[in-house]
């Protein structure tokens, strides 16, 4: 996820995942891919708006970023949404998939990277009126498991903070400053939080 006036492939630190080309054909190739990267750009505030910003970054269809003062510079992605898109869509798009894998035992995450306030918050958390991927991967995960009624099902939720490079466990107060370490019998080799467990 980012803001328009620094997608992803921008910054000098984070490299685009593809240079667009037109001779390519990016559809096939990203098809293979089990990393997808997924572009959201926010409108703009009405304090951005009084203040005169502009946007310097658009989304030209649905997987080009482009340059709005120079547009033959641009980045393709797996998918782009503009500053209309609901989160609901976003869902539908890129995140249902990964729920439904996770269901089936196929290991997922999402996860949203931006600057400040890019939108994360607004897309991974969301409010009452429009609930973000969390909220709806979680009701989606339980309407499968209400739909799926002879399989037996272990649903475990963590929710943590990484801030500064510190982890704290936000649904346990105790659970602050956490170590993560490797979990060497399971053979994906993921991270988990032993301190809490
Ligand atoms: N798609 C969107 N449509 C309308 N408003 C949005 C959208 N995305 C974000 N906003 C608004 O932009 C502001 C910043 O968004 P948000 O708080 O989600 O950013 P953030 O990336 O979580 O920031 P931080 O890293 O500082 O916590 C909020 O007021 C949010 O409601």
């Amino acid at each position: 996820m980012d803001g328009q006036s620094s997608p992803a492939s921008s910054s000098a630190r984070s490299k685009p995942q593809y240079f667009y080309s037109e001779s390519v054909n990016l559809d096939t190739e990203r098809s293979k891919e089990n990393v997808t990267v997924t572009v959201r750009f926010r409108p703009l505030s009405p304090r951005e708006i009084r203040q005169g910003e502009e946007i310097a970054w658009y989304a030209d269809g649905e997987t080009i970023v482009r340059n709005e003062h120079n547009p033959s510079i641009a980045y393709a992605y797996d998918r782009v949404f503009g500053p209309t898109t609901t989160t609901r869509h976003v869902y539908d798009v890129a995140a249902q998939h990964v729920v439904n894998g996770a269901m089936e035992g196929i290991n997922g995450t999402i996860f949203a990277y931006g600057v400040t306030s890019s939108g994360k918050t607004h897309t991974m958390h969301g409010d009452q009126r429009s609930p973000g991927i969390i909220p709806l991967a979680v009701k989606d995960a339980f309407s499968i498991i209400q739909e799926t009624p002879n399989r037996e099902f272990l649903l475990r939720v963590s929710y943590l903070e990484i801030y500064n490079e510190i982890v704290n466990d936000l649904l346990n107060p105790a659970g602050q400053n956490l170590r993560i370490r490797e979990d060497a019998q399971d053979t994906i080799n993921y991270l988990q939080l032993h301190d809490h467990l």
